[in-house]
């Protein structure tokens, strides 16, 4: 049980200790505090020196929500590919189920959260690239700064064990307030500059885009989605800081969000929900189809017009509206979608679009449907299982991260995952970025070529590789 109290955080962590002793296990005390306003960026720069290296940052495309997760209290972590959905959401009930939890102000995204996400295929042969991210990776932060609607909430996570004693209480009251004075401060980034880029292998993407095209005009694969790397390199440490903020100005209508791991960052910012659950409401994206930007506003209306009727890329839509359509019947009723894709325009790109919700069945959790949408025909294909074989066996990238779920989870079982495209990995001086794209049978490699050289304009521009 969550047991809910109104008092103090030291009552808390004292009880806590007790409670430790008594069951010989570790009790999450957790206090929610609405504080005063705190740009996000500073808030996640303030935990640099201290908390480097174990950050999150989320930012909801509404502008109004933003999740910073600074150092970590537990981890949530496996390797295991079978039911890892299942496995995070029963280790993060466990975990919650002992906890104290002083909330009073009971607003979403505030209190005890999980953030992080899941490998794009747990199946996939992992490679060093991703060696410090294992295929389900969670972390419960330490300090957690929401911004919710104009509101900033600072919740405090706490471990208790029962080897602590009174003298923890005032250790974590000093490293708040450290924090606290340290996000007011302002912070200044040195530029970096890029001095390599190395496209992976283009030409045999290409050939294996060719060939699968191959395969999908036999069937019985009507969709499989490919996907390459860029490489940079640059002439010193890439700051996570200035990206982000580039990012956040540059991706307005998208998710913003970093998961730091063991020093390496997974960073970008995707337009595509994959599901967002709010009580019974849940609410899922159905993106795929591309067009570039135009030069100018005619030209950008003609491309999003030509977009809207070319059939190539309303079938690759189609596949994807059809499958998130029938796994949201499974586990919600009232499923309603509009019957045509609109136009979703961002800096680089526009895409096309349909929105769908539904009514969550009693025991429908959050990460039962994450497992049942991922991956969506717009990151894997169709039908599922073997579009993922398929790409597992062509693909030369290991895309770790790239393309999974990212997102959180409250201790209400509310939340929100993210696909994570329009992404990259930094590590140290270098960075991998990813794109991909939906190949159907009237795929032509060269023009797919061309979009996925749109895709990683968000992310190169973020890291100072392109004027934008
Ligand atoms: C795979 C990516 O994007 C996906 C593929 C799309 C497409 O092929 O048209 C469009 C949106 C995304 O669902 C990516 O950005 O890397
Ligand atoms: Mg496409």
């Amino acid at each position: 049980m969550v047991t809910i109290q109104r008092t103090e955080l030291k009552e808390g962590i004292q009880a806590a200790i007790e409670k430790a002793k008594k069951n010989s296990a570790s009790i999450l005390v957790s206090e929610v505090q609405k504080i005063d306003s705190c740009s996000p960026l500073s808030f996640f720069a303030a935990g640099k020196e201290k908390y480097g290296g174990k950050r999150f940052f989320w930012k909801h495309p509404s502008q109004e929500r933003y999740m910073i997760g600074l150092g970590i209290c537990k981890e949530i972590a496996s390797d295991q590919a079978t039911d890892r959905f299942f496995h995070v959401e029963k280790e993060w009930g466990q975990f919650i189920d002992q906890a104290i939890i002083f909330d009073d102000v009971h607003v979403q995204g505030t209190g005890p959260t999980a953030f992080g996400g899941f490998s794009f295929d747990p199946d996939k042969e992992k490679t060093m690239l991703w060696s410090k991210f294992s295929s389900s990776l969670f972390h419960i932060p330490r300090f957690m700064l929401s911004i919710m609607e104009g509101q900033t909430y600072l919740t405090t996570n706490v471990v208790c064990k029962e080897e602590h004693d009174a003298t923890f209480y005032t250790a974590v009251e000093n490293e708040r307030q450290e924090l606290l004075a340290g996000a007011r401060k302002h912070f200044m980034f040195d530029p970096i500059s890029l001095v390599d880029q190395l496209e992976v292998k283009p030409d045999a993407w290409k050939q294996s885009v060719t060939q699968v095209v191959e395969g999908l005009k036999k069937g019985p694969l009507k969709k499989v989605v490919l996907a390459r790397e860029l490489r940079l390199v640059f002439n010193r440490k890439i700051q996570i800081e200035p990206v982000l903020d580039r990012l956040l100005n540059e991706q307005k209508n998208s998710y913003v969000f970093a998961l730091e791991s063991e020093g390496d960052c997974f960073i970008g910012a995707s337009p595509e929900r994959l599901v967002k659950k709010d009580q019974d409401q849940v609410f899922s994206t159905c993106l795929a189809g591309s067009i570039a930007r135009g030069k100018n506003e005619a030209e950008d209306e003609q491309l999003g017009h030509s977009l809207l009727t070319d059939d190539k890329n309303l079938i690759e839509h189609q596949y994807v509206v059809d499958m998130i359509k029938e796994a949201m019947e499974d586990t919600c009723s009232k499923v309603t979608l509009p019957s045509k894709p609109q136009l979703l325009k961002l800096k680089h790109i526009q895409h096309l679009y349909t929105p769908v919700i539904g009514k969550a069945d009693e025991h429908t959790s959050l990460l039962s449907l994450v497992e049942k949408l991922h991956p969506t025909p717009a990151l894997g294909g169709l039908p599922k299982m073997p579009a993922v074989a398929k790409i597992r066996e062509v693909e030369e990238l290991d895309r770790g991260f790239f393309a999974g779920p990212i997102g959180w989870l409250d201790y209400k079982g509310n939340g929100e995952f993210a696909v994570a495209i329009r992404s990259g990995l930094i590590q140290g001086n270098e960075a991998s970025i990813f794109a991909g794209c939906g190949l159907v049978e009237d795929s032509i490699a060269e023009t797919e070529y061309e979009e996925t050289n749109i895709k990683f304009k968000p992310m190169l521009s973020a890291l100072g590789g392109i004027k934008s």
